[in-house]
């Protein structure tokens, strides 16, 4: 309320009469043509009690403001009062929590409204350019979205080259300079040796500048555009903004830290904690005020605002008044408060769109799509490295699996304690029918063997007793025979357990020597000592399968999984942080079309993917595929975009790159084991196995390895299941990072 009461007294009355003053007094080059009348005519823009807060910080606080059509407004104010976060409402990129605003006629974002669109040109504070971007590129890239036509992009290139004194247009945006951003010199001596030097800092914000100007828009919203440019083409540009708004078409609004270029604005607008303590132009401020500067009268509005607040009096001091009157004494108290947008109480009026407009504006635009993929191909063309790096990861990730997982172990340590000497012993040959390259045989005593798998130097020991071959022969030939028979006739084998998989193989390899052993000695007389089980010829697979067959479909699915997610879940991240996800809002990209264009974009990167990644798989490393090799793609794009449409989510939900790759990387683990990737999922123990039946690979991998080594079609349920359960989670992500994308932008 407070701040209400000051701002009210404050603004000072703006009317046609002062600004034909202003025109005849010189104190900027005023076209003829401009509507002199503001409040006869819809504003360009119009702010009625607005609000906005950030969490329980009130920014915004009853703002009223009025951008009269054709006309340029300075928005000034102390840093922090909330300047960039009006003008992020104004195009839409804010939501305010209370009030009205209209830009161009009707509220940002409307359907079938300009704006955001062609109609605005925006240049955000922080500049939100792609680095990896040439002048040039960024330049086509805005004429795209604005569906110019290449002469006219060509055209406005050219003229805002010249006019922005920009450097070489093949010049990267990344070694553009950023001149002084804030703090730049002030003061007639410091400009002018900027000038006589020719300091052209402010490379950067020139080129974002000349992004805003490229369509003529309608409404230019600049946010500090002129913060280290040299002095020279300062005084440039506001020339450019009072020529372009003096056919009443284009207004600008404009915020800066130099209070005194905004003399040159048709009115300014005196910003303190989120409301204007005065609206008016320029030279009318200072007169009410009596004060030689703008800046003095900005500091007596300030002072006189903390009075009535306060209601405490104390003089301004170190400001010089015009002549000797006060203030207080000077501005005429009883002139009644500005209204440049006459009729502060009219009601608002109800827009409503028509059903087709409303269905035009939902649906995405191919050209904006297309826009946006060329600009992700531009900006992957620029990393070349790091982008044959991406297609060649699958492929090491799935050669390193097949190479290391799921073979055999070699050169295992193993103490043989042999008490036969006969070099025609069966023991002897038994050694010589185990797999060498497995297992490195060390020939050792009772004692010394049993120390040194104690000791960790060996994973078995094997030890023959002196009758072993007698004992052995008597065994299988004889139907009937004792126990010390059978224990003589024994291979006795003492292992370290504490590594499965060499324990197993161990004995793998052992009974496979055995077998190897009594085909040698028997002949077609072996049947004799087999095992009353006989493990026919499977009926899928095969006997010689190991570990990596079961692994390779779920490792193929998750490795495309999560190598897309890494595409994607920083996308929106960096380029939210960087401003450029609003901007190109602002510019008229949809949420649906930013997220199909990355869809397509991060397409074409996990099609090359997948082709090296299955040209590894199949022909390198010869993993079997029984089945469609259409089937085997379609289900890996498939996974693919859903690991794109996952990343989606996490980019738009999350606003740094830490939690971003906290996320990826937190999912990974948990949904690699319950997945049924590494293990079977019949080990999973329930509840635990149903959220592992959900998960996007799940059933996905378990359809591959049908596709693959059993060679079933779509016919089959545990194959159309892992397609169905993989294009709902698509849809499900798709959708949701979609939604959390328009709730935050
Ligand atoms: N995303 C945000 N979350 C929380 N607070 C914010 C956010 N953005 C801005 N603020 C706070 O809102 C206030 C107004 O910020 P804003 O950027 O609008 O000010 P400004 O007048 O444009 O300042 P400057 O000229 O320095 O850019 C500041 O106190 C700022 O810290």
């Amino acid at each position: 309320m407070a701040a209400d009461a000051a701002g009210d007294v404050h603004k000072v009355p703006f009317d046609g009469t002062e600004m034909d003053e202003r025109c005849t007094e010189g104190m900027m080059k005023c076209d003829s043509e401009a509507p002199l009348s503001p409040g006869s005519m819809e504003p360009a823009i119009r702010c009625r009690d607005v609000c906005r807060s950030y969490g329980k910080l009130k920014v915004l606080n009853n703002l009223n403001l009025t951008v009269p059509q054709g006309h340029i407004y300075g928005l000034l104010g102390p840093s922090g009062c909330g300047k960039t976060t009006l003008l992020k409402c104004i195009v839409g990129t804010l939501k305010i929590s209370r009030g009205h605003i209209r830009v161009l006629g009707k509220p940002p974002a409307f359907p079938g409204h300009g704006v955001p669109g062609k109609m605005v040109g925006y240049m955000p504070q922080d500049l939100a350019l792609y680095d990896e971007f040439t002048i040039s590129d960024t330049l086509w890239f805005f004429g795209r979205i604005h569906g110019l036509s290449s002469k006219d992009t060509q055209a406005r290139i050219e003229f805002l080259i010249d006019f922005l004194n920009l450097p070489q247009r093949t010049s990267l945006v990344r070694n553009l300079s950023t001149g002084h951003e804030r703090g730049p010199p002030q003061g007639v001596i410091a400009e002018a040796q900027a000038a006589c030097t020719n300091v052209s800092g402010g490379q950067r914000r020139r080129v974002s500048l000349s992004a805003a100007l490229l369509q003529n828009p309608q409404l230019l919203i600049l946010d500090e555009p002129t913060v280290g440019v040299d002095p020279i083409l300062r005084a440039k540009i506001w020339q450019h903004l009072v020529e372009i708004v003096k056919g009443g078409q284009v207004s600008v609004i404009i915020t800066t830290h130099y209070i005194e270029e905004a003399r040159q604005a048709n009115v300014v607008g005196l910003m303190r904690n989120g409301s204007l303590l005065a609206e008016a132009p320029p030279d009318v401020v200072m007169k009410q005020h009596c004060a030689a500067t703008l800046e003095c009268a900005f500091l007596q509005l300030c002072e006189s605002s903390d009075l009535i607040l306060s209601k405490s009096s104390s003089s301004p001091d170190g400001c010089q008044k015009e002549g000797s009157q006060s203030s207080e004494s000077c501005r005429d108290e009883s002139q009644p408060i500005l209204s440049l947008g006459s009729g502060l109480d009219t009601e608002e009026p109800k827009f409503t769109a028509d059903w087709r407009v409303r269905v035009r504006h939902v649906l995405p635009r191919w050209r904006n799509i297309a826009a946006l993929m060329i600009k992700t191909m531009v900006r992957m063309k620029r990393m070349p490295g790091f982008l044959c790096f991406q297609f060649l990861l699958p492929a090491i990730q799935i050669s390193l699996m097949c190479l290391c997982i799921g073979g055999d172990p070699k050169g295992i340590p193993v103490a043989v304690v042999n008490n036969e000497t006969s070099e025609s012993s069966l023991s002897r040959s038994l050694l010589s029918f185990l797999d060498n390259s497995s297992m490195h045989q060390v020939a050792l005593s009772h004692s010394e063997a049993f120390a040194g798998i104690r000791d960790g130097e060996y994973w078995g020991v094997l030890g023959f007793g002196k009758n072993f071959s007698s004992y052995l022969m008597k065994r299988m030939l004889q139907s009937s025979v004792s126990l010390e028979i059978v224990e003589g006739g024994s291979v006795h084998v003492w292992q370290d357990f504490t590594n499965l998989q060499i324990a197993l193989m161990l004995q793998k390899k052992l009974q496979e020597a055995f077998k190897a052993l009594v085909k040698n000695k028997l002949g077609s007389m072996s049947y004799l000592v087999s095992l009353p089980i006989k493990f026919e010829e499977p009926i899928y697979g095969s006997n010689s399968t190991d570990f990596s067959t079961f692994v390779t479909p779920g490792a193929i699915l998750s490795i495309t999984f999560y190598l897309a997610v890494g595409l994607t879940a920083l996308s929106f991240v960096l380029e939210r942080k960087e401003g450029l996800l609003d901007r190109c809002w602002v510019a008229g990209v949809s949420s649906l079309e930013t997220m199909f264009a990355h869809l397509f974009s991060q397409l074409f990167v996990i099609s090359v993917q997948i082709i090296l990644l299955l040209l590894f798989t199949l022909l390198v490393f010869k993993i079997p595929n029984e089945g469609s090799l259409f089937l085997v793609i379609l289900l890996i794009v498939l996974q693919g975009v859903a690991g794109i449409s996952f990343g989606l989510v996490i980019s738009a939900a999350l606003d740094d790159e830490q939690s971003a790759n906290q996320a990826a990387l937190g999912i990974f683990y948990p949904n690699l084991i319950i997945s049924g990737i590494l293990w079977p999922v019949e080990c999973i123990p329930y509840p635990l196995r149903y959220i592992s039946l959900v998960l996007p690979q799940t059933y996905a991998s378990e359809a591959l390895r049908c596709i693959m080594y059993r060679g079933w079609g779509l016919s089959h349920m545990m194959v159309w299941r892992g397609f169905a359960v993989t294009l709902g989670w698509n849809t499900f992500f798709l959708i949701l990072a979609t939604v959390i994308l328009k709730l935050r932008t």
